[in-house]
């Protein structure tokens, strides 16, 4: 297996520039998610490592060597795509095995992978089917059976479980991770759902707009998001976000809010100051002498946890996440404060002011 190293990496279509400035290294045996909005350019980069796509500026190294110019199939790498392209006229064990047939590797090799493969994913019993026998989550394991059996240096994944229901979603979620621990093999995975990348990466690289908006662990990030961009693509629900205003009011500065209430931050800001608020969910409680005051507009309860939605003013709403019990009903007006050491203050530039411990 092996490290994937990208340097300066950037791509342009023409004068149009999707991907700039990219530094990535992707230690070996490692699980990188990388994971961001619709267009963000996470597909491209993901294509550019696997050589579909040229690297327009930057060097892409994989085991500290050069390989902008390596054609794909050189590379070491394999990719699973969202669409499986499976042949269809072919079995399974016919899939999978196809590229090594390419390759000349001999039959009695090429069956002894590809047992050893479909025992792995639990295909066994069904090598002898054809893609359209098979259900989607069956057809996906295909698919990565095919990756499997030519020991790659490298697995790429491009948004893999998007076609599956939520459920076999959840399921292959926990086979892909067991996967990896399994075949110790470095993945990158490409994904727009957040919680996919929560739970199964080692480090996630969160992109947004074609550059890299932070890398970290999943907690690093969930925990210590370095912008406003992360801190609400990163968690489910959402971090609250609510703009305000610093003042200063006796040497202590409050945070005015756009819609209305006022919250004291533990840090200097100079008065004036446009900064975004972020309070997650289950951070914020009920507690009747709480600086935050709102109508509770509607309850969902989930079954284990109830998420209570407040209007806090201008229609601006804060979602508190609880246990099973309701914190009230609709129409009722509850206070709701917070630990400070959950508040996330970020500055006009959308970066994340670090609380500093006030003396
Ligand atoms: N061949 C192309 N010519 C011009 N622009 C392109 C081309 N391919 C992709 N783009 C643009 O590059 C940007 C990044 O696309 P990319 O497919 O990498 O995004 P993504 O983050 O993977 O999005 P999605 O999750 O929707 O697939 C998009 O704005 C897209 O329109």
């Amino acid at each position: 297996m092996s490290s994937v190293t990208l340097n300066q990496i950037g791509k342009s279509y023409g004068a149009l520039e999707v991907v700039s400035g990219i530094n990535l290294e992707i230690a070996d045996k490692e699980f990188v998610v990388l994971v961001g909005p619709s267009g963000c350019g996470k597909t491209t980069l993901l294509r550019m490592i696997a050589g579909l796509e040229t690297i327009t500026v930057g060097d892409l190294l994989i085991d500290g060597e050069r390989v902008n110019r390596v054609r794909p199939d050189e590379r070491g790498l394999a990719m699973v795509f969202q669409s499986y392209a499976l042949y269809p006229h072919m079995t399974v064990a016919d899939n999978m095995s196809f590229a090594l047939r390419l390759a000349g590797v001999d039959k009695s090799e090429r069956d002894r992978k590809v047992n050893e493969a479909a025992k792995i994913l639990q295909l066994d019993h069904l090598l002898q089917r054809r893609p359209a026998q098979l259900s989607g989550g069956q057809r996906q394991r295909v698919a990565i059976g095919r990756a499997i059996v030519r020991d790659p240096k490298v697995f790429l994944f491009d948004e893999p479980l998007s076609n599956l229901d939520a459920a076999l979603r959840i399921q292959m979620r926990i086979e892909l991770a067991r996967l990896h621990k399994q075949l110790s093999a470095t993945m990158i995975y490409v994904t727009h759902d957040q919680v996919e990348a929560m739970t199964m990466a080692d480090r996630i690289v969160v992109v947004n707009k074609g550059g890299i908006e932070q890398v970290g662990t999943p907690m690093e990030i969930y925990q210590n998001p370095d912008t406003v961009f992360v801190a609400g693509f990163i968690g489910s629900p959402k971090m609250n976000l609510f703009e305000a205003t610093a003042t200063t009011v006796d040497g202590r500065t409050f945070a005015h809010l756009n819609s209305g209430q006022k919250i004291s931050v533990p840090m200097q800001l100079k008065p004036g100051t446009q900064i975004t608020l972020g309070v997650r969910p289950e951070a914020l409680t009920a507690d009747s002498s709480g600086p935050l005051a709102g109508e509770i507009t509607v309850i969902e309860h989930l079954g284990g946890e109830t998420l209570t939605y407040v209007d806090i003013g201008n229609g601006k709403l804060a979602t508190i996440k609880s246990g099973e019990a309701s914190l009230g009903q609709v129409g009722d007006t509850i206070r709701v404060s917070f630990a400070a050491d959950r508040l996330h203050v970020f500055g006009p530039d959308g970066r994340a002011i670090r609380i500093q411990p006030r003396h």
